[in-house]
């Protein structure tokens, strides 16, 4: 048991606000072993939200001016530190927030990967010239930054989301305020800690730690927060979205997916089991890209569910610092209460659970939140299963009868993040990528594994037409000028006649 990170907010280049265990603190324990606490962080109120809020304003005003380049210089040096400290970090996810450790290596990595492609857009941030309807003027665009941004993110991928925003919105000169999740303090306050060793001036990047409905609630709401993005729950993006269209805010949201894997009679079926297990099961579920339906053609069906049960069977569940396991757990209680309630609403709408679906409590595996790993058989499309983000462990099975089928079923939910169809046949990949509703589609690879370099979000519900990542990433963090240049030196006489 090691001693407990303390946790501070860091605001205008210090940290501040040292949470005491008497009072206006709170705690992360490691998921896979409740009676371990990973760190003690403030529950921060409306000053420490004015305090960031206000520093970040102040140090906007000199950021914004800063060259791009030199901008991404720090970001690049955040990215050589991220290396630099990959094992620490992914250490310490591992610890506080359950995943095993070479998934919190990925966690890490693509935080670097985002800090150098980030990086990288110091020097382009290209805008347009464009030919003007006169001849003695130029007419092009420019990229501006925004102003304050808002960063309000979740647990699952504690080092990768908050890069995914703070890195180009920083690069395109926004100065930011992060609110991470209560179940990751302590990842976050590592992050932070590397963004100031960075060297980035006071009040461009501020941590806030607390409660969602207090501090998080606090941001969304403030008069001179410019922008927010926000990744987590369909309920809390729904708040987000509402309060930013009534106080006149920009608005990132990515909020889930009821992600589906196609397998059909001609697919390579290893490949599709490799597909589907690390793809409903990776992370424990809980990844806005896991598989939570797995439609399969009836001629292959019972022959692919065996296959999948035996691997399944064969998982070890377990702390995910432990090299020997292959599952880690829930993040907290709340989340297995969750998944556990959506095991009896499967129950009771008539689906069949063919392995798991209990609470898993054998041995040290009771001092932590740990899921057995769940087949649900039998589903039908309009089921709460089918349609309902679960966040965990579990993986409905719906047979179909044709492609057509398969991709209508496939596009019956509100949302619409990612998506898979294994097959052999070229005509249907095409067909699938032109006809599936979502923001991704593999092909023959698992809905799960996003890079940095393309845009990641979905349609429907899952967020607001933002893509995140990629070059699309400066759109949510700039706003286009058009700028004409007269060089005619008198008002054109087109101008005055409006051309005529
Ligand atoms: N799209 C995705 O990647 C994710 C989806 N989810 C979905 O959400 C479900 C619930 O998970 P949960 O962690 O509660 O998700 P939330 O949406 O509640 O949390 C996401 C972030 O929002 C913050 N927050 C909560 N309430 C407010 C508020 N009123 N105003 C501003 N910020 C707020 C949270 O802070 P705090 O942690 O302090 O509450 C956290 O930082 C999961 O089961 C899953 O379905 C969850 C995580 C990621
Ligand atoms: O699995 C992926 O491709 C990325 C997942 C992710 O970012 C998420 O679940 O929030």
């Amino acid at each position: 048991m090691t001693t407990p990170l303390i946790c501070q907010n860091y605001i205008n280049g210090q940290w501040l606000h040292k949470p005491s265990l008497e009072s206006h603190s709170l705690e992360s324990r490691n998921p896979a072993n409740k009676n371990e606490v990973v760190a003690i962080f403030p529950r921060s109120g409306i000053e420490d939200i004015n305090a960031a809020v206000a520093a970040a304003c102040q140090a906007y005003h000199s950021w914004r001016k800063v060259p791009a380049p030199a901008r991404a210089e720090y970001i690049f040096r955040v990215g050589e530190l991220l290396l630099e400290n990959k094992e620490e970090l992914a250490q310490l996810m591992s610890r506080e927030m359950g995943k095993p450790l070479t998934e919190a290596r990925g966690d890490v990595q693509e935080g670097i990967d985002c800090a150098f492609y980030s990086a990288g857009e110091g020097r382009r941030l290209f805008g347009q010239t464009t030919p003007s309807e006169m001849s003695n003027k130029f007419a092009m665009t420019v990229r501006m930054p925004i102003g304050v941004c808002a960063l309000i993110t979740p647990w699952n991928f504690p080092v990768a989301i908050p890069c995914w925003k703070a890195m180009p919105a920083l690069v395109c000169g926004n100065t930011v305020i992060l609110k991470p999740a209560e179940d990751t303090p302590a990842c976050a306050t590592k992050l932070i800690e590397i963004f100031a060793s960075a060297g980035l001036p006071p009040g461009v990047i501020n941590l806030v730690h607390g409660v969602g409905e207090e501090a998080g609630k606090a941001l969304v709401e403030h008069p001179n927060i410019d922008l927010v993005s926000f990744t987590g729950s369909s309920e809390t993006g729904a708040f987000v979205g509402a309060t930013c269209g009534l106080t006149h805010k920009r608005v990132c949201l990515e909020m889930g997916g009821k992600n589906a894997q196609v397998v059909m009679e001609d697919a390579d079926l290893e490949l599709a089991l490799d597909g589907a297990v690390w793809g409903a099961f990776g992370t424990t579920g809980q990844r806005c890209t896991a598989t939570s339906r797995l439609i399969l053609h009836r001629d292959i069906k019972e022959k692919f569910t065996n296959m999948l049960l035996e691997r399944t069977n064969n998982l070890r569940l377990g702390a995910g610092t432990d090299s020997n396991i292959d599952i880690g757990p829930i993040i907290n209680e709340k989340q297995l209460q969750r998944v556990k309630q959506y095991i009896d609403i499967a129950r009771e709408q008539g689906a069949k659970i063919l392995i798991g679906g209990e609470i898993a409590t054998d041995g040290e595996l009771v001092n932590g939140y740990f899921f057995e790993p769940t087949i649900l058989d039998q589903v039908t499309p309009n089921m709460r299963v089918a349609q309902e983000e679960i966040f965990g462990p579990v993986v409905a099975l719906i047979e179909i009868s044709s492609f057509e089928e398969a991709i209508a079923i496939l596009n019956d939910t509100n949302y619409g993040l990612s998506s898979s169809v294994y097959t052999r046949d070229i005509n249907r990949a095409f067909t699938a990528m032109r006809d599936i509703e979502a923001g991704i589609t593999y092909i023959n690879g698992p809905t799960i594994g996003a890079e940095v370099h393309l845009p990641f979000g979905g349609v429907k519900q899952t967020g607001n037409g933002h893509r995140e990542a990629g070059t699309t990433a400066l759109d949510i963090f700039t706003e286009w000028k058009s700028v004409y240049v007269d060089f005619s030196g008198s008002l054109q006489r087109a101008q005055i006649d409006n051309r005529g």
